[in-house]
């Protein structure tokens, strides 16, 4: 199938290229002149594990193409994904203009029947509006599908080859057939297709994210209350876990959730629910709680300092919203350095992934270091943020050479207490407790 994908960020890139990768001849389009230019020499403008290699094989087969022209991807196209950002607005209700705005210029160069299909998260109601910004602008047939994505950073491509599920919002029943003979390849291998109304379609997305969120945040405080009462929260983790109506996934507390999806989609739901004079308390206090938890270990590094932290040198290991990313939107780390700095505290942060894009905000304010051991020269007290595989068995003698105190703050639970306690370490971590016998 010929298809058209607008919008090549972590959703477009990936579902273009896993969609060139199962035969299709993908056409994708962006604004941004530059990284066009760049994917038009090979360059793969995020970091996805297993992207490059499935990118430069599908460049190579000639199965996917870069363009800033809309109007030249259409032409050659009968499905056109939408991956367009939905940032929040400000007062965190989706930002749809750059959906509509596509819709626009789609209503405008249309020349024949097309399947429009919305990839963005967007709020119920969104299709309606899309389906009319076009025929605003055109009397050609088209349809208007959407199709929520639910894959993770770290392992889109992986997501994307290996879906749960695909949710088809469409009352037209020749759309639902396009995209069921398109998805033809997972259904094969016993993806299920979940076909639904639009709004229904919408709101899956919203509501899946906003449970998630909810599960994390029940588990960060559970984890809390661990710590008051003397419990220790990998085991309460454990054995809530192993029944299976909770399962063991998404129970891992924490420094907090972020990342560019469920703080924006719990604000987006949130705002929804008011428009409709719906007002969603367990969303309302996730939101609350989590901007507390992004930061609790802030107090607790002041504490073990006698109640400042005027020129210490805090070492900050990751900075990616969550391993195996470069995005740093919403990434608890930020939150940390933003009040380790305000408090008077100098950071030297390590994150070879995320560096670069820290560096676009945060510039000269904070240093960086090229390697975990050497963020930690000097370093009165150490904070992790973000869960790198290098750092769940480091060598703590090295550690211990270069820090002016052996303290760990550990916003990710990354190791056994044991060994921290082994090594002769202070070692803060989130909701445990040492356990011996
Ligand atoms: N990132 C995720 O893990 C994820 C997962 C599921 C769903 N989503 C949703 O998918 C949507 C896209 O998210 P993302 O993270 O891929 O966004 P992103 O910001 O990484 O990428 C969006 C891309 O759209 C381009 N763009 C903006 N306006 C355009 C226009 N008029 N024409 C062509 N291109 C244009 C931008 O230049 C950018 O490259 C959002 O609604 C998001 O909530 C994201
Ligand atoms: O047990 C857990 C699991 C996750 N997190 C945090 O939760 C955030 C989000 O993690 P994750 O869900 O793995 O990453 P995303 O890439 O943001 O993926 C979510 O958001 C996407 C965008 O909508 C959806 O498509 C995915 O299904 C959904 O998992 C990160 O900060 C994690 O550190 C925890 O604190 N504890």
């Amino acid at each position: 199938m010929n298809i058209t994908i607008v919008g090549t960020g972590y959703v477009g890139l990936v579902t273009g290229t896993t969609l060139a990768e199962i035969g299709n001849s993908v056409f994708c389009v962006d604004i941004d002149e530059k990284k066009v230019e760049g994917m038009k020499n090979g360059v793969v403008p995020i970091y996805e594990p297993g992207l490059e290699e499935m990118f430069h094989r599908n460049i190579q087969a000639n199965r996917i193409f870069f363009t800033t022209d809309l109007k030249e991807a259409l032409d050659k196209s009968e499905v056109i994904f939408l991956a367009l950002p939905t940032p929040p607005g400000e007062d965190g209700s989706a930002d749809l203009s750059y959906v509509l705005k596509v819709a626009n210029d789609i209503g405008d160069t249309m020349k024949d029947y097309k399947v429009i299909v919305n990839k963005s998260t967007v709020p119920v109601g969104t299709a309606d509006r899309v389906r009319q910004t076009i025929a605003s602008k055109t009397d050609v047939p088209f349809d208007v599908v959407s199709n929520p994505e639910f894959l993770r950073e770290g392992f889109a491509v992986e997501d994307c080859m290996n879906p749960s599920r695909v949710i088809i919002g469409s009352s037209s029943e020749k759309a639902r057939n396009i995209m069921a003979k398109l998805y033809q390849p997972f259904t094969n291998i016993g993806v299920p297709i979940i076909n639904m109304d639009e709004r229904s379609s919408e709101l899956t997305k919203y509501a899946a994210n906003s449970f998630l969120a909810v599960k994390i945040t029940f588990m960060n405080e559970i984890a809390n209350f661990c710590e008051k009462v003397g419990a220790d929260v990998d085991l309460v983790r454990l054995g809530m876990g192993s029944d299976d109506r909770i399962g063991h996934r998404f129970l891992f507390p924490g420094i907090g959730y972020g990342g560019s999806c469920f703080p924006k989609d719990v604000k987006a739901l949130l705002n929804s629910g008011k428009q409709e004079g719906y007002d969603f308390q367990l969303l309302e206090a996730t939101e609350s709680i989590n901007k507390t938890q992004k930061v609790i270990l802030v107090p607790e590094l002041e504490n073990y300092f006698g109640g400042s932290l005027q020129g210490k040198k805090i070492a900050v290991w990751g900075l990616a919203f969550k391993a195996n990313t470069d995005d740093i939107r919403e990434a608890s780390s930020l939150d940390n350095i933003k009040l380790l700095l305000e408090k008077g505290a100098q950071v030297v942060a390590y994150d070879n992934i995320a560096e670069e894009n820290v560096k676009k905000i945060l510039g000269d304010k904070i240093t960086f270091a090229k390697d975990m051991y050497s963020a930690l020269d000097n370093a009165d007290a150490l904070l992790i943020a973000t869960e790198w595989p290098e750092f769940k068995n480091p060598n703590f003698e090295l550690m211990a050479e270069k820090m002016n105190n052996k303290a760990i703050f550990d916003g990710r639970n990354m190791f056994p207490l044991e060994l921290a306690e082994q090594n002769k370490f202070f070692y803060k971590s989130i909701g445990r407790k040492l356990i011996t016998q």
